[in-house]
């Protein structure tokens, strides 16, 4: 245990750059002076718009693209020179047709600030963890060795929650873990971190708002002078800089609480500033009581013969910023570094890089010079998060989810599974109205009360739930998933001229137990599928069962196949959370009408399958 855990801890480290690292510049305005040779390209993110330029081929390639979709749309490609026809429909094809020369640039030279992006050399080390978890889900999906696998992290979970929650009392044997070394007992945490991390949250899309990072102006240079300033008087006057506030990874700096100017510049305008720009990002909703709260903001000195990096790990909080303080040519080397993405964020003085506290990341090591941050940790309120959160993130010890064994993904994807929220902030229902509509057309339709009480209920659970996906349809129509409790409620919506969205069918699945009998009548009822990629996976994948409890569509859209498109769309959700098999109970007093329409979709008759008669089966995806 001692030789696995201090090796994880040699992999904290920040992956090296190569001798001329591929390097992209982020311009905060949208029409900054490009050298010949770049390729600008316009990048929309609701009302900001930023210019990323990059040589072309360097836009073009895989990571430069993924940044370029974290940050926005592209909305125009601007070529300061002409470029060779075939790159420059390449361009076009990658990003967007607009191609133009650039626009004039601002008189001030670089007004908004920059940020540059270089590309590490990936390490070993992240695809080895990589390669270890997924190793070890696989294991898990194998029939006999899963579930002793899944015992034997179940035992070791209850191990370390014993240990690190004082308020049960841990069983005798389980006592020795909070005697353990220190090391012991962070791995033994890392393992209850992992088993907490339902399979079905795993996983979280690339645009989920917490894995995005976005560089913004934050302060002018001379408020940057000023803040380094009054820092530096104030450890001359004082016992120096601090070096012992944080435990696990501790930063040589004085927090703002320390320095009154500072603060008051914190309080009157950085801090709303950040507020505004991070509400948008996650789609915060200040009626529903959802805030960014402040937890720790400090001014970080790293030099040349002090401390010169900070190895990689999480912070405590939701979200952190790093603002660069002084100029970016007061020091060699240095930077914000992200372990995932293998990124080093260099900004311009009085730009920031506002990222979730919740992605491994680290200060890159400087080779000269001082470098001058004022970094920020702050929490959030909201309902949306799960409950529990702040005891889970915040407790003590507060550094276990420092780990590389749980992915950045899982993590954000449990704290904030709403990845959809920014890009389409879904309206609740304020349409009541509109459901007593739906009510009153029900009973004169003559549908069943209760169909319509379970409709209701899924309309409701609308915004209150937490949203794992939207897909947009076209047309104005999507379907949302939504996690209310273990349930899934899937919603087919569609988005009116005046903008306010009407639901128009919902399914409600919730899971259960699969028995062995099961598992043998759903293999024998439903062989794997014929292509050997689908056999070698379905074959490695635990059977799941999830039950539909109803779909209903509502009687003013009926015959328009809404409801077998939610169906169809719902069973490839469950299929990415993992689940197998999907059933439906379908009594249609023997007309066969109902019955043919789930045989359309792929269910099979499945008579005694949970005890029931009248059950039906299918594969989902
Ligand atoms: O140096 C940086 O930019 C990162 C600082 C940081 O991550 C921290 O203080 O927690
Ligand atoms: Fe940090």
């Amino acid at each position: 245990l001692l030789l696995l855990s201090s090796s994880l801890d040699r992999a904290n480290r920040c992956a090296p750059l190569p001798s001329a690292p591929p390097l992209v510049r982020i311009h905060l305005s949208p029409s900054p002076r490009l050298a010949a040779g770049l390729v600008g390209l316009q990048l929309t993110d609701g009302p900001t718009t930023r210019c990323v330029a990059a040589p072309a081929a360097l836009a073009l390639h895989p990571r430069c693209r993924a940044l370029v979709r974290e940050l926005g749309h592209p909305s125009r490609l601007l070529l300061p020179s002409p470029l060779p026809p075939l790159a420059s429909w390449r361009l076009q094809r990658a990003f967007c047709r607009r191609l133009e020369p650039p626009p004039p640039p601002p008189a001030e030279e670089e007004e908004g600030g920059w940020c540059d992006v270089l590309f590490t050399r990936r390490g070993a080390a992240p695809r080895a963890a990589a390669a270890c978890s997924a190793a070890w889900r696989a294991a898990r999906r194998v029939p006999w060795l899963g579930a002793r696998l899944a015992a034997a992290a179940a035992a070791a979970a209850a191990a370390a929650r014993a240990a690190l929650t004082p308020a049960q009392p841990p069983p005798l044997a389980l006592r020795l873990v909070g005697r353990m070394p220190w090391r012991v007992k962070r791995l033994a945490a890392r393992v209850w971190v992992q088993s907490c991390l339902t399979p079905s949250r795993e996983g979280a899309e690339e645009g989920s708002p917490l894995l995005r990072v976005l560089p913004m102006r934050m302060l002018d240079a001379a408020q940057c002078d000023e803040a380094v300033a009054e820092a530096e008087a104030y450890a001359r006057e004082n016992e120096g800089w601090l070096t012992s506030r944080h435990i696990a990874f501790p930063t040589t700096d004085i927090p703002i609480s320390r320095l009154p100017r500072l603060q008051a510049e914190w309080e009157a305008r950085l801090f709303p500033r950040l507020a505004a720009a991070v509400g948008g990002v996650l789609g915060l909703d200040a009626e529903r009581g959802e805030r960014l709260v402040p937890l720790d903001v400090f001014v970080v000195k790293y030099a040349h013969d002090g401390q010169r990096e900070l190895a990689v790990h999480r912070d405590n909080g939701l979200l952190t910023f790093s603002l660069l303080l002084n100029d970016p040519g007061d020091f060699e080397g240095g930077g914000t570094y992200f372990e995932e993405s293998g990124r080093v964020y260099r900004p311009s003085k009085g730009v920031g890089v506002v990222h979730s506290a919740l992605v491994r990341h680290a200060g890159f090591p400087i080779t000269s010079g001082t470098r001058y941050v004022l970094v920020g940790f702050c929490g959030l309120e909201s309902p949306r998060l799960p409950a529990g959160f702040a005891a889970w993130r915040f407790g003590e010890p507060s550094w276990f989810v420092s780990s590389r064994v749980v992915s950045d993904r899982q993590l954000t994807s449990r704290i904030w599974p709403a990845s959809h929220a920014a890009a389409a902030p879904p309206r609740a229902m304020g349409a009541d109205d509109s459901l007593a509509a739906v009510a009153a057309a029900a009973e004169s339709a003559g549908d069943k009360a209760w169909y319509f009480k379970q409709h209701k209920a899924c309309v409701q659970a609308r915004g209150a739930a937490a949203l794992v996906r939207r897909v947009e349809a076209g047309g104005g129509e999507a379907h949302e998933f939504w996690l209310d409790g273990d349930d899934l409620v899937g919603l087919a919506v569609r988005r009116g001229a005046d903008g306010a969205e009407a639901v128009l069918a919902s399914v409600l699945y919730r899971e259960g137990p699969v028995a062995a009998d099961t598992r043998r009548a759903l293999q024998r009822l439903l062989p794997p599928p014929r292509r050997l990629r689908s056999r070698v996976r379905a074959l490695l994948r635990r059977e799941r069962l999830s039950g539909m409890v109803h779909v209903y569509v509502v009687p003013a859209e009926r015959g328009a196949r809404i409801g077998e498109e939610l169906v169809r769309a719902t069973s490839a959700q469950l299929f990415r959370m993992g689940v197998s098999h999907h059933l439906t109970l379908a009594d249609d007093s023997g007309s066969g009408k109902l019955r043919a329409w789930y045989r359309s979709l792929g269910f099979v008759d499945a008579p005694g399958l949970i005890g029931m008669e009248t059950s039906m089966v299918a594969h989902t995806g």
